[in-house]
Protein backbone atom coordinates (compact mmCIF):
# COMPACT_ATOMS: atom_id res chain seq x y z
CA UNK A 1 0.00 0.00 0.00
CA UNK A 2 2.19 2.78 -1.25
CA UNK A 3 -0.34 5.66 0.71
CA UNK A 4 0.29 3.89 4.36
CA UNK A 5 0.06 6.41 6.49
CA UNK A 6 -0.31 4.01 10.13
CA UNK A 7 1.55 0.98 10.68
CA UNK A 8 -0.08 -2.20 13.06
CA UNK A 9 2.17 -4.05 14.70
CA UNK A 10 -0.37 -6.47 16.23
CA UNK A 11 -0.02 -10.26 16.94
CA UNK A 12 -3.80 -10.50 18.21
CA UNK A 13 -5.90 -10.74 14.85
CA UNK A 14 -9.14 -9.47 16.34
CA UNK A 15 -7.46 -6.40 17.88
CA UNK A 16 -5.26 -5.78 14.39
CA UNK A 17 -8.73 -5.63 12.52
CA UNK A 18 -10.73 -3.43 15.36
CA UNK A 19 -7.66 -0.65 14.99
CA UNK A 20 -7.37 -1.04 11.18
CA UNK A 21 -11.23 -0.44 11.07
CA UNK A 22 -11.24 2.25 12.95
CA UNK A 23 -8.14 4.03 11.39
CA UNK A 24 -10.08 3.46 8.09
CA UNK A 25 -12.92 4.88 9.32
CA UNK A 26 -10.54 8.06 10.46
CA UNK A 27 -9.57 8.46 6.67
CA UNK A 28 -5.85 6.99 7.28
CA UNK A 29 -4.46 4.52 5.29
CA UNK A 30 -3.49 1.84 8.32
CA UNK A 31 -1.02 -1.19 6.91
CA UNK A 32 -0.88 -3.96 8.78
CA UNK A 33 3.10 -5.60 10.02
CA UNK A 34 3.55 -9.03 8.82
CA UNK A 35 7.29 -10.59 9.40
CA UNK A 36 7.34 -11.86 5.51
CA UNK A 37 7.37 -8.31 3.99
CA UNK A 38 10.10 -6.91 2.99
CA UNK A 39 11.28 -4.31 5.14
CA UNK A 40 12.29 -1.86 2.07
CA UNK A 41 7.99 -2.03 1.24
CA UNK A 42 7.27 -0.25 4.62
CA UNK A 43 8.83 3.12 3.71
CA UNK A 44 6.04 5.35 3.22
CA UNK A 45 4.26 8.25 4.25
CA UNK A 46 4.01 6.96 8.29
CA UNK A 47 2.41 9.40 10.65
CA UNK A 48 1.77 6.78 13.32
CA UNK A 49 2.33 3.26 14.49
CA UNK A 50 0.47 1.14 16.77
CA UNK A 51 2.45 -1.08 18.90
CA UNK A 52 0.44 -4.11 20.33
CA UNK A 53 1.20 -7.34 21.36
CA UNK A 54 5.13 -7.76 19.79
CA UNK A 55 7.19 -9.64 22.85
CA UNK A 56 10.65 -8.97 20.84
CA UNK A 57 11.58 -5.41 21.93
CA UNK A 58 14.70 -5.28 19.57
CA UNK A 59 12.02 -6.37 16.59
CA UNK A 60 10.16 -3.45 18.04
CA UNK A 61 13.12 -1.02 17.67
CA UNK A 62 13.99 -2.30 14.34
CA UNK A 63 10.68 -2.36 13.07
CA UNK A 64 10.53 1.94 14.34
CA UNK A 65 13.71 2.59 12.89
CA UNK A 66 13.11 1.00 9.34
CA UNK A 67 9.99 3.80 9.66
CA UNK A 68 12.59 6.51 8.05
CA UNK A 69 10.64 8.70 9.98
CA UNK A 70 12.54 11.30 12.19
CA UNK A 71 11.33 10.62 16.10
CA UNK A 72 9.80 13.80 16.67
CA UNK A 73 6.76 13.25 13.18
CA UNK A 74 5.60 9.92 14.74
CA UNK A 75 2.87 9.57 17.02
CA UNK A 76 3.09 6.18 18.77
CA UNK A 77 0.15 4.58 20.21
CA UNK A 78 0.70 1.68 22.69
CA UNK A 79 -2.10 -0.49 23.92
CA UNK A 80 -2.35 -0.64 27.86
CA UNK A 81 -1.37 -4.41 27.84
CA UNK A 82 1.47 -4.41 25.08
CA UNK A 83 4.15 -5.90 26.12
CA UNK A 84 6.60 -3.11 25.39
CA UNK A 85 4.48 -0.06 27.47
CA UNK A 86 6.76 0.22 30.18
CA UNK A 87 9.70 0.36 28.49
CA UNK A 88 7.96 2.93 25.42
CA UNK A 89 6.40 5.05 27.89
CA UNK A 90 9.36 5.59 30.32
CA UNK A 91 11.57 6.60 27.25
CA UNK A 92 13.61 3.43 27.34
CA UNK A 93 13.14 3.40 23.60
CA UNK A 94 15.53 5.56 21.95
CA UNK A 95 12.77 5.95 19.11
CA UNK A 96 9.84 6.90 21.07
CA UNK A 97 8.35 10.70 20.09
CA UNK A 98 4.90 11.63 21.08
CA UNK A 99 3.39 8.93 23.03
CA UNK A 100 -0.56 7.63 23.17
CA UNK A 101 -1.47 5.11 25.66
CA UNK A 102 -4.63 3.16 23.96
CA UNK A 103 -7.21 0.98 26.47
CA UNK A 104 -9.32 -1.74 25.30
CA UNK A 105 -12.26 -2.02 24.58
CA UNK A 106 -11.00 0.85 22.27
CA UNK A 107 -12.94 3.95 22.37
CA UNK A 108 -13.32 5.43 19.07
CA UNK A 109 -13.12 8.92 20.73
CA UNK A 110 -10.20 7.92 22.42
CA UNK A 111 -8.13 6.64 19.19
CA UNK A 112 -9.48 9.86 17.27
CA UNK A 113 -8.03 12.36 19.98
CA UNK A 114 -5.12 10.59 20.04
CA UNK A 115 -4.88 10.63 16.18
CA UNK A 116 -5.66 14.76 16.47
CA UNK A 117 -1.45 14.36 17.97
CA UNK A 118 0.50 13.11 15.32
CA UNK A 119 2.69 15.75 13.88
CA UNK A 120 2.25 17.44 10.31
CA UNK A 121 4.76 15.03 8.63
CA UNK A 122 7.08 17.08 6.40
CA UNK A 123 8.53 14.18 4.32
CA UNK A 124 8.68 14.42 0.75
CA UNK A 125 6.27 12.16 -0.05
CA UNK A 126 4.05 14.66 1.71
CA UNK A 127 1.27 16.12 -0.33
CA UNK A 128 1.94 19.02 -2.36
CA UNK A 129 1.20 22.35 0.55
CA UNK A 130 -1.10 24.56 0.11
CA UNK A 131 -0.44 27.94 -2.26
CA UNK A 132 -0.76 31.12 -0.70
CA UNK A 133 -2.16 32.93 -3.85
CA UNK A 134 -2.64 36.08 -4.64
CA UNK A 135 -1.32 39.15 -6.60
CA UNK A 136 -3.67 42.18 -5.66
CA UNK A 137 -1.67 45.39 -3.97
CA UNK A 138 -3.31 43.83 -0.70
CA UNK A 139 -1.78 40.25 -1.03
CA UNK A 140 1.48 41.40 -2.80
CA UNK A 141 2.01 43.81 0.81
CA UNK A 142 1.17 40.78 2.64
CA UNK A 143 3.59 38.50 0.35
CA UNK A 144 6.41 41.08 0.98
CA UNK A 145 5.91 40.79 5.12
CA UNK A 146 6.28 36.82 4.69
CA UNK A 147 9.72 37.45 3.16
CA UNK A 148 11.43 40.43 5.38
CA UNK A 149 10.25 38.89 9.17
CA UNK A 150 10.73 34.61 8.27
CA UNK A 151 14.68 34.28 8.63
CA UNK A 152 14.28 36.14 11.99
CA UNK A 153 12.30 34.37 15.26
CA UNK A 154 10.79 37.70 16.45
CA UNK A 155 7.13 36.65 17.51
CA UNK A 156 4.29 37.54 14.45
CA UNK A 157 0.69 38.73 15.70
CA UNK A 158 -1.64 37.77 12.71
CA UNK A 159 -4.23 39.70 12.69
CA UNK A 160 -7.44 39.78 10.09
CA UNK A 161 -11.45 38.60 9.90
CA UNK A 162 -12.07 34.82 10.59
CA UNK A 163 -11.29 32.68 6.98
CA UNK A 164 -8.70 35.40 5.68
CA UNK A 165 -5.67 33.01 5.30
CA UNK A 166 -4.09 33.80 9.09
CA UNK A 167 -3.30 29.79 9.34
CA UNK A 168 -1.97 30.43 6.04
CA UNK A 169 0.07 33.31 6.58
CA UNK A 170 1.61 31.47 9.66
CA UNK A 171 2.62 27.94 7.53
CA UNK A 172 4.32 30.40 5.11
CA UNK A 173 6.32 32.40 7.41
CA UNK A 174 7.79 28.91 9.26
CA UNK A 175 8.48 27.19 5.55
CA UNK A 176 10.50 30.52 4.35
CA UNK A 177 12.03 30.47 7.96
CA UNK A 178 15.57 28.39 9.20
CA UNK A 179 13.00 26.21 11.28
CA UNK A 180 11.19 25.01 7.75
CA UNK A 181 12.55 21.51 8.54
CA UNK A 182 11.70 21.36 12.18
CA UNK A 183 7.84 20.95 13.39
CA UNK A 184 4.92 23.26 12.74
CA UNK A 185 2.51 23.00 15.30
CA UNK A 186 -0.70 24.71 15.71
CA UNK A 187 -3.22 24.90 18.61
CA UNK A 188 -6.78 26.55 18.74
CA UNK A 189 -6.14 28.53 22.14
CA UNK A 190 -10.00 29.12 21.66
CA UNK A 191 -11.46 25.25 21.24
CA UNK A 192 -9.92 24.10 24.00
CA UNK A 193 -11.24 24.35 27.83
CA UNK A 194 -9.01 26.70 29.83
CA UNK A 195 -8.64 23.54 32.09
CA UNK A 196 -6.99 21.64 29.31
CA UNK A 197 -4.86 24.19 27.55
CA UNK A 198 -2.17 23.91 29.81
CA UNK A 199 -1.88 20.48 29.81
CA UNK A 200 -1.88 20.54 25.79
CA UNK A 201 0.86 23.34 25.77
CA UNK A 202 3.16 22.06 28.32
CA UNK A 203 2.12 18.34 28.68
CA UNK A 204 1.89 16.78 31.72
CA UNK A 205 3.40 13.75 34.07
CA UNK A 206 1.64 11.00 34.47
CA UNK A 207 -0.70 10.67 37.03
CA UNK A 208 -0.87 14.67 37.32
CA UNK A 209 -4.36 14.71 37.05
CA UNK A 210 -7.16 12.30 36.68
CA UNK A 211 -7.36 11.19 33.72
CA UNK A 212 -3.28 11.53 33.08
CA UNK A 213 -2.24 8.12 32.65
CA UNK A 214 0.56 8.13 31.06
CA UNK A 215 3.42 11.36 30.60
CA UNK A 216 2.61 13.02 27.14
CA UNK A 217 4.21 15.81 25.90
CA UNK A 218 2.92 19.09 24.96
CA UNK A 219 2.89 21.32 21.97
CA UNK A 220 5.52 23.69 23.17
CA UNK A 221 7.39 20.15 23.46
CA UNK A 222 6.21 19.21 20.00
CA UNK A 223 7.11 22.19 18.41
CA UNK A 224 11.03 22.33 19.87
CA UNK A 225 13.23 23.88 17.19
CA UNK A 226 10.06 24.71 15.33
CA UNK A 227 7.73 27.16 15.35
CA UNK A 228 4.30 26.96 17.66
CA UNK A 229 0.88 28.87 15.89
CA UNK A 230 -1.28 29.93 18.93
CA UNK A 231 -4.30 30.39 17.16
CA UNK A 232 -7.39 32.69 18.59
CA UNK A 233 -5.07 33.94 21.29
CA UNK A 234 -7.34 36.44 22.04
CA UNK A 235 -10.01 33.99 23.84
CA UNK A 236 -7.11 32.54 26.13
CA UNK A 237 -8.06 33.17 29.61
CA UNK A 238 -5.78 35.17 32.02
CA UNK A 239 -4.18 33.02 34.31
CA UNK A 240 -3.33 31.18 31.16
CA UNK A 241 -1.80 34.29 29.48
CA UNK A 242 0.39 34.81 32.59
CA UNK A 243 1.87 31.35 31.97
CA UNK A 244 2.10 32.21 28.52
CA UNK A 245 3.65 35.09 28.85
CA UNK A 246 6.85 33.36 31.49
CA UNK A 247 7.35 31.28 29.14
CA UNK A 248 7.97 33.82 26.32
CA UNK A 249 10.59 35.80 28.40
CA UNK A 250 12.14 33.43 29.98
CA UNK A 251 12.16 30.58 27.39
CA UNK A 252 11.18 27.69 30.44
CA UNK A 253 8.32 26.02 31.66
CA UNK A 254 7.30 22.98 33.07
CA UNK A 255 5.07 19.94 32.20
CA UNK A 256 1.73 19.99 34.63
CA UNK A 257 2.54 17.47 37.75
CA UNK A 258 6.69 18.41 37.32
CA UNK A 259 8.94 20.57 38.85
CA UNK A 260 11.83 20.27 36.09
CA UNK A 261 12.02 23.27 34.45
CA UNK A 262 12.37 22.28 30.62
CA UNK A 263 14.20 24.85 28.09
CA UNK A 264 12.52 25.40 24.48
CA UNK A 265 13.42 26.99 21.39
CA UNK A 266 10.29 27.83 19.79
CA UNK A 267 9.15 30.69 17.67
CA UNK A 268 5.68 32.17 18.35
CA UNK A 269 3.27 33.02 15.53
CA UNK A 270 -0.11 34.07 17.26
CA UNK A 271 -3.44 34.94 15.38
CA UNK A 272 -7.03 36.29 16.39
CA UNK A 273 -9.98 38.07 14.85
CA UNK A 274 -10.18 40.19 17.75
CA UNK A 275 -9.41 43.75 18.46
CA UNK A 276 -6.59 42.73 21.04
CA UNK A 277 -5.88 46.76 21.72
CA UNK A 278 -9.58 46.64 22.84
CA UNK A 279 -9.38 43.36 24.87
CA UNK A 280 -6.13 44.94 26.51
CA UNK A 281 -8.10 48.19 27.11
CA UNK A 282 -10.97 45.83 29.01
CA UNK A 283 -8.72 44.31 30.94
CA UNK A 284 -8.98 41.04 29.21
CA UNK A 285 -6.03 40.95 27.48
CA UNK A 286 -2.49 41.59 29.13
CA UNK A 287 -0.87 44.56 27.80
CA UNK A 288 2.51 42.92 28.43
CA UNK A 289 1.79 39.84 27.10
CA UNK A 290 0.04 41.65 23.54
CA UNK A 291 3.56 43.84 23.31
CA UNK A 292 5.60 40.49 23.54
CA UNK A 293 3.50 38.73 20.98
CA UNK A 294 2.53 41.80 18.82
CA UNK A 295 6.76 42.46 17.88
CA UNK A 296 5.92 42.43 14.29
CA UNK A 297 2.17 42.49 13.39
CA UNK A 298 1.06 41.43 9.98
CA UNK A 299 -2.77 42.82 9.21
CA UNK A 300 -4.66 40.05 6.69
CA UNK A 301 -6.96 41.88 4.02
CA UNK A 302 -10.63 40.87 4.20
CA UNK A 303 -11.62 39.22 0.53
CA UNK A 304 -13.31 42.18 0.26
CA UNK A 305 -10.17 44.24 -0.14
CA UNK A 306 -8.32 42.14 -2.79
CA UNK A 307 -11.59 40.67 -4.98
CA UNK A 308 -8.81 41.32 -8.10
CA UNK A 309 -7.44 37.67 -6.32
CA UNK A 310 -10.78 36.19 -7.00
CA UNK A 311 -9.93 33.75 -10.03
CA UNK A 312 -6.79 32.81 -9.15
CA UNK A 313 -8.25 31.55 -5.95
CA UNK A 314 -11.45 29.82 -7.63
CA UNK A 315 -8.19 27.93 -9.66
CA UNK A 316 -6.49 26.81 -6.65
CA UNK A 317 -9.65 25.77 -5.32
CA UNK A 318 -10.67 23.85 -8.10
CA UNK A 319 -6.55 22.31 -8.48
CA UNK A 320 -7.35 21.36 -4.43
CA UNK A 321 -10.85 19.60 -5.38
CA UNK A 322 -9.12 17.92 -8.11
CA UNK A 323 -6.45 16.82 -5.96
CA UNK A 324 -9.12 15.16 -3.53
CA UNK A 325 -10.40 12.87 -7.03
CA UNK A 326 -13.84 15.78 -7.04
CA UNK A 327 -14.75 17.42 -9.99
CA UNK A 328 -14.13 21.07 -10.71
CA UNK A 329 -16.41 24.16 -11.81
CA UNK A 330 -16.41 27.46 -13.93
CA UNK A 331 -18.09 30.86 -13.54
CA UNK A 332 -19.31 33.06 -16.18
CA UNK A 333 -18.30 36.14 -16.43
CA UNK A 334 -21.66 37.40 -15.05
CA UNK A 335 -21.28 35.04 -12.25
CA UNK A 336 -18.05 36.62 -11.45
CA UNK A 337 -19.49 39.91 -11.56
CA UNK A 338 -22.11 38.65 -9.46
CA UNK A 339 -19.76 37.14 -6.62
CA UNK A 340 -17.50 40.63 -6.90
CA UNK A 341 -20.32 42.12 -5.26
CA UNK A 342 -21.20 39.70 -2.52
CA UNK A 343 -19.93 41.00 0.88
CA UNK A 344 -18.02 37.96 2.18
CA UNK A 345 -18.26 38.06 5.81
CA UNK A 346 -16.77 34.33 5.72
CA UNK A 347 -13.64 35.64 3.31
CA UNK A 348 -11.47 33.30 1.42
CA UNK A 349 -12.80 30.14 3.53
CA UNK A 350 -16.52 31.30 2.33
CA UNK A 351 -15.52 31.19 -1.21
CA UNK A 352 -13.63 28.10 -0.85
CA UNK A 353 -17.00 26.43 0.43
CA UNK A 354 -18.71 27.85 -2.57
CA UNK A 355 -16.34 26.46 -4.96
CA UNK A 356 -16.68 23.04 -3.50
CA UNK A 357 -20.75 23.29 -3.63
CA UNK A 358 -20.99 24.27 -6.82
CA UNK A 359 -18.33 21.79 -8.04
CA UNK A 360 -20.91 19.16 -6.56
CA UNK A 361 -23.97 20.88 -8.24
CA UNK A 362 -22.49 21.70 -11.28
CA UNK A 363 -19.42 18.86 -11.86
CA UNK A 364 -17.18 20.12 -14.85
CA UNK A 365 -19.57 22.70 -16.28
CA UNK A 366 -19.77 26.43 -16.25
CA UNK A 367 -22.27 28.58 -13.57
CA UNK A 368 -23.98 31.27 -14.36
CA UNK A 369 -24.80 34.29 -12.01
CA UNK A 370 -28.72 32.55 -12.36
CA UNK A 371 -27.36 29.40 -11.17
CA UNK A 372 -25.15 30.79 -7.99
CA UNK A 373 -27.19 30.71 -4.60
CA UNK A 374 -29.55 33.59 -4.17
CA UNK A 375 -27.49 35.44 -1.80
CA UNK A 376 -24.32 35.62 -4.18
CA UNK A 377 -26.57 36.57 -7.43
CA UNK A 378 -25.84 40.42 -5.99
CA UNK A 379 -27.43 42.73 -7.64
CA UNK A 380 -27.10 41.97 -10.92
CA UNK A 381 -29.63 44.81 -12.32
CA UNK A 382 -30.74 43.20 -15.50
CA UNK A 383 -32.02 40.04 -14.42
CA UNK A 384 -33.21 41.54 -11.04
CA UNK A 385 -35.33 43.91 -13.45
CA UNK A 386 -36.55 41.41 -15.48
CA UNK A 387 -37.67 39.09 -12.66
CA UNK A 388 -39.78 41.71 -11.06
CA UNK A 389 -41.18 42.77 -14.28
CA UNK A 390 -42.74 39.09 -14.78
CA UNK A 391 -43.60 38.76 -10.59
CA UNK A 392 -45.79 42.05 -11.50
CA UNK A 393 -47.04 41.26 -14.31
CA UNK A 394 -48.46 37.92 -12.82
CA UNK A 395 -48.96 39.32 -9.34
CA UNK A 396 -51.74 41.38 -11.78
CA UNK A 397 -52.87 38.21 -13.86
CA UNK A 398 -51.62 40.06 -16.86
CA UNK A 399 -50.53 38.04 -19.73
CA UNK A 400 -48.86 40.74 -21.45
CA UNK A 401 -46.03 42.92 -20.28
CA UNK A 402 -46.62 46.60 -20.31
CA UNK A 403 -44.92 48.88 -22.56
CA UNK A 404 -43.75 51.25 -19.95
CA UNK A 405 -42.31 48.33 -17.92
CA UNK A 406 -40.01 46.91 -21.05
CA UNK A 407 -39.10 50.57 -21.23
CA UNK A 408 -38.26 50.43 -17.40
CA UNK A 409 -36.12 47.25 -18.02
CA UNK A 410 -34.11 48.84 -20.31
CA UNK A 411 -33.81 51.66 -18.31
CA UNK A 412 -32.58 50.16 -15.20
CA UNK A 413 -29.55 47.86 -17.11
CA UNK A 414 -26.44 49.35 -16.03
CA UNK A 415 -23.30 48.65 -17.32
CA UNK A 416 -20.81 47.51 -14.64
CA UNK A 417 -17.22 48.78 -13.82
CA UNK A 418 -15.61 46.93 -15.33
CA UNK A 419 -17.04 46.20 -18.73
CA UNK A 420 -19.34 42.98 -19.43
CA UNK A 421 -19.39 39.98 -21.46
CA UNK A 422 -22.72 40.57 -23.34
CA UNK A 423 -23.71 37.46 -24.79
CA UNK A 424 -22.86 35.61 -22.05
CA UNK A 425 -24.61 37.98 -19.51
CA UNK A 426 -27.77 37.80 -22.25
CA UNK A 427 -27.45 34.28 -21.96
CA UNK A 428 -27.77 34.40 -18.68
CA UNK A 429 -30.88 36.67 -18.47
CA UNK A 430 -32.61 34.23 -20.85
CA UNK A 431 -32.19 31.79 -18.61
CA UNK A 432 -33.11 33.30 -15.39
CA UNK A 433 -36.42 35.00 -17.39
CA UNK A 434 -37.07 31.47 -18.97
CA UNK A 435 -36.78 30.04 -15.36
CA UNK A 436 -39.31 32.69 -14.15
CA UNK A 437 -41.67 31.95 -16.53
CA UNK A 438 -41.70 27.97 -15.94
CA UNK A 439 -42.34 29.14 -12.34
CA UNK A 440 -45.14 31.00 -12.73
CA UNK A 441 -46.89 28.57 -15.21
CA UNK A 442 -46.20 25.25 -13.25
CA UNK A 443 -43.55 23.87 -15.85
CA UNK A 444 -46.28 24.28 -18.72
CA UNK A 445 -44.28 25.06 -21.69
CA UNK A 446 -47.23 26.35 -23.32
CA UNK A 447 -48.18 28.95 -21.48
CA UNK A 448 -44.38 29.98 -20.15
CA UNK A 449 -44.10 30.22 -24.13
CA UNK A 450 -46.66 32.60 -24.46
CA UNK A 451 -45.10 34.93 -21.19
CA UNK A 452 -42.29 34.82 -22.73
CA UNK A 453 -43.91 35.68 -26.12
CA UNK A 454 -42.26 32.86 -28.48
CA UNK A 455 -43.29 29.80 -29.97
CA UNK A 456 -43.51 26.61 -28.23
CA UNK A 457 -41.30 25.11 -30.58
CA UNK A 458 -38.33 27.70 -30.11
CA UNK A 459 -38.87 27.76 -26.31
CA UNK A 460 -38.60 23.69 -25.90
CA UNK A 461 -34.90 24.50 -28.07
CA UNK A 462 -33.99 26.90 -26.03
CA UNK A 463 -34.78 24.59 -22.64
CA UNK A 464 -32.91 21.83 -24.55
CA UNK A 465 -29.98 23.84 -25.29
CA UNK A 466 -29.92 25.31 -21.46
CA UNK A 467 -30.48 21.81 -20.12
CA UNK A 468 -33.62 23.13 -18.16
CA UNK A 469 -36.27 20.02 -19.56
CA UNK A 470 -36.03 19.63 -15.62
CA UNK A 471 -38.10 22.65 -15.19
CA UNK A 472 -40.74 21.47 -16.68
CA UNK A 473 -43.63 19.20 -15.88
CA UNK A 474 -42.95 15.70 -16.37
CA UNK A 475 -45.93 14.82 -18.34
CA UNK A 476 -45.11 17.76 -21.30
CA UNK A 477 -43.29 16.11 -23.56
CA UNK A 478 -40.76 19.09 -23.68
CA UNK A 479 -39.47 17.57 -20.65
CA UNK A 480 -37.78 14.91 -22.29
CA UNK A 481 -34.66 15.33 -23.86
CA UNK A 482 -34.69 14.84 -27.32
CA UNK A 483 -38.41 14.72 -27.93
CA UNK A 484 -39.27 16.91 -31.03
CA UNK A 485 -42.23 18.90 -30.29
CA UNK A 486 -44.26 20.60 -32.97
N1 LIG B 1 -4.41 33.58 0.03
C1 LIG B 1 -4.91 32.33 0.07
N2 LIG B 1 -4.59 31.46 -0.89
C2 LIG B 1 -5.10 30.21 -0.88
N3 LIG B 1 -5.94 29.74 0.06
C3 LIG B 1 -6.30 30.59 1.05
C4 LIG B 1 -5.80 31.92 1.12
N4 LIG B 1 -6.33 32.52 2.20
C5 LIG B 1 -7.11 31.60 2.79
N5 LIG B 1 -7.08 30.44 2.11
C6 LIG B 1 -7.85 29.21 2.43
O1 LIG B 1 -9.01 29.63 3.13
C7 LIG B 1 -9.28 28.76 4.22
C8 LIG B 1 -9.20 29.56 5.53
O2 LIG B 1 -7.84 29.94 5.76
P1 LIG B 1 -7.21 29.99 7.23
O3 LIG B 1 -7.67 28.80 8.05
O4 LIG B 1 -5.75 30.18 7.09
O5 LIG B 1 -7.94 31.29 7.77
P2 LIG B 1 -7.91 31.93 9.22
O6 LIG B 1 -7.87 33.39 9.03
O7 LIG B 1 -6.81 31.28 10.03
O8 LIG B 1 -9.33 31.49 9.78
P3 LIG B 1 -9.85 31.52 11.31
O9 LIG B 1 -9.75 32.92 11.79
O10 LIG B 1 -11.28 31.07 11.18
O11 LIG B 1 -8.98 30.54 12.05
C9 LIG B 1 -8.26 27.64 4.13
O12 LIG B 1 -8.82 26.60 3.37
C10 LIG B 1 -7.11 28.27 3.37
O13 LIG B 1 -6.39 27.28 2.66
Amino acid sequence: MPNSNVLIIESNGTRADIITSAMQFMGFFPQRWDASLPTDSMTHDWRAVYIGGIEDETLCDQLLASLEVPVEQLLVLVGSDSPQLERLTKGGSSHAAQIEVLDFPLRYERLAEAMRRAPTLRTQSNPAPLRLVGNSTAMGRVNALIRQVSPFDSSVLVLGESGTGKEMVARAIHDCSPRRDKPFVAINCGAIPAELLESELFGHEKGAFTGAISTRKGRFEMAEGGTLFLDEIGDMSLPMQVKLLRVLQERMYERVGSNRTQRCDVRIIAATHRNLEVATAEGRFREDLYYRLSVFPLEMPSLREHLDDMPELITEFNQRLQRRGLNSVRFSGSAMQSLRQHNWPGNVRELSNLVERLAILYPNSEVRASDLPEKYRGTQPIEETGGSVVRAMLDGQSKTAPAHNRHLMDAEVLLPEGGVDLKDHLADIEVGLIRQALDITDGVVAHAAKLLHMQRTTLVEKLRKYGLQSACRSNDPAAESGTAVA
